[in-house]
């Protein structure tokens, strides 16, 4: 490690997210810098680089990699990019914070488990933030206590105020709802069994070949059943929420009770316009975690199998999606090196 302990990482992909990851590492996160950034548009890596001392600009994730001053790597290219990044931090041996999802299909997901398996060791966590965002994390332990009784059912709303250009229908998935694929097992700790996805009348604010909003229901191995309304284009603002239907109760999450105004005649509070508001403590506390833990050497949270169990349910979904149906989870037997 570089300068008296200090972690140098090399974050892979300037746009929105790595861009903001490069000023948390730089300005918020303890024990660690950002020693190189890499984009496949030279210039706006540059330009990211121009303002962290000691940070030098890269086009090739295999450049900066080899460098002396890198210790680990965020990724956070789009979905289809993440691969090859991900085999190339293996060669090198580096522990990687891969953005979600790990990758955008089932097959290349495996190959990376593969990969990480041959090495013999650890080295990934998957940026599934939601596991870090302290609503969540409270959710967690009181399902964990077991004073609600046995969960049945989650309903998750989970809504943009706009998608990006190019969002497709398999994005919605893949993109999207892979949040509330990893949530829902995480909160249950139960793998999802099957995928259905149905489609109301689209909203007038749905983009030219994007079918938005969408219903997507997941069945889990221990029976219950998982909702999900995505909407990428509400118009409104950013809203997460889940609300867990137990045997004794229910918990829910993501009601944003912040502070309540009275004027004029009316009462209201705000919402959060996008994902870096809403999640902003939970994107710190990921990244520090991840941080710390590879410091000491160890590689804790998200890990591969849950980035690829996530991603074989997304296949299941883009498949229930242009197929109509209910469609059957593929999932391969976890190996005891996940467990
Ligand atoms: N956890 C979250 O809430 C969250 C939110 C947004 C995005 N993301 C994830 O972060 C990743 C990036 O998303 P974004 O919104 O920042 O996208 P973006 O389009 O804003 O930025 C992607 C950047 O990667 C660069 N790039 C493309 N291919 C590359 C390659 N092969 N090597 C290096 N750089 C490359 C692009 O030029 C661009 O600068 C995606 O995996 C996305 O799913 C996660
Ligand atoms: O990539 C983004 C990101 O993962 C957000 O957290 C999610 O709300 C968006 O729907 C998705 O497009």
């Amino acid at each position: 490690m570089t300068q008296r302990g200090t972690l140098g990482v090399a974050v892979i992909g300037t746009g929105r997210m790595g861009a903001d990851h490069v000023r948390r590492i730089s300005q918020v996160t303890g024990g660690a810098r950002v020693a190189a950034v890499v984009d496949v548009d030279a210039e706006r890596a540059k330009r990211v680089a121009a303002g962290v001392e000691g940070c030098t600009a890269y086009t090739e994730p295999a450049a900066a990699m080899a460098a002396d001053d890198v210790d680990a790597v965020l990724i956070a290219s789009p979905g289809p990019a993440h691969e090859a990044a991900l085999l190339t931090a293996f060669e090198h041996d580096l522990p990687v914070l891969c953005e979600k999802p790990l990758t955008p299909d089932a097959a290349s997901a495996l190959r990376v488990l593969q990969a990480e398996q041959k090495l013999g060791h650890r080295r990934v966590q998957v940026g599934f933030m939601r596991r870090y965002d302290p609503e969540y994390v409270e959710l967690k332990a009181l399902l964990a206590g077991g004073r609600l009784g046995r969960p049945l059912m989650v309903h998750n709303r989970h809504r943009n105020v706009a998608s990006p250009p190019g969002f497709t229908d398999a994005m919605l998935i893949n993109d999207s709802v892979v949040h509330e694929t990893d949530v829902t097992r995480w909160l249950l700790d139960q793998e999802i069994t099957a995928v259905t996805v149905l489609r109301p009348a689209p909203s007038p604010n749905a983009p030219e070949g994007l079918a938005d909003p969408q219903f997507v229901v997941l069945e889990t191995e221990g029976g219950a059943l998982a909702d999900v309304e995505i909407f990428v284009n509400c118009g409104f603002g950013y809203q997460v929420q889940a609300e867990v239907v137990c045997e004794c109760g229910t918990a829910r999450i993501g009601d944003g009770h912040v502070m309540v105004t009275t004027m004029a005649g009316r009462w209201g509070g705000t919402v959060a316009q996008d994902f870096v508001e809403r999640f902003e403590e939970a994107y710190d506390r990921e990244v520090q975690a991840w941080v710390d833990a590879t410091r000491r050497g160890e590689v804790t949270g998200p890990s591969a199998w849950d980035g690829y169990a996530a991603a074989a349910v997304c296949e299941a979904g883009v498949r229930a999606q242009s197929e109509g149906r209910r469609t059957r989870v593929d999932l391969i037997e976890r190996p005891p090196f996940y467990a």
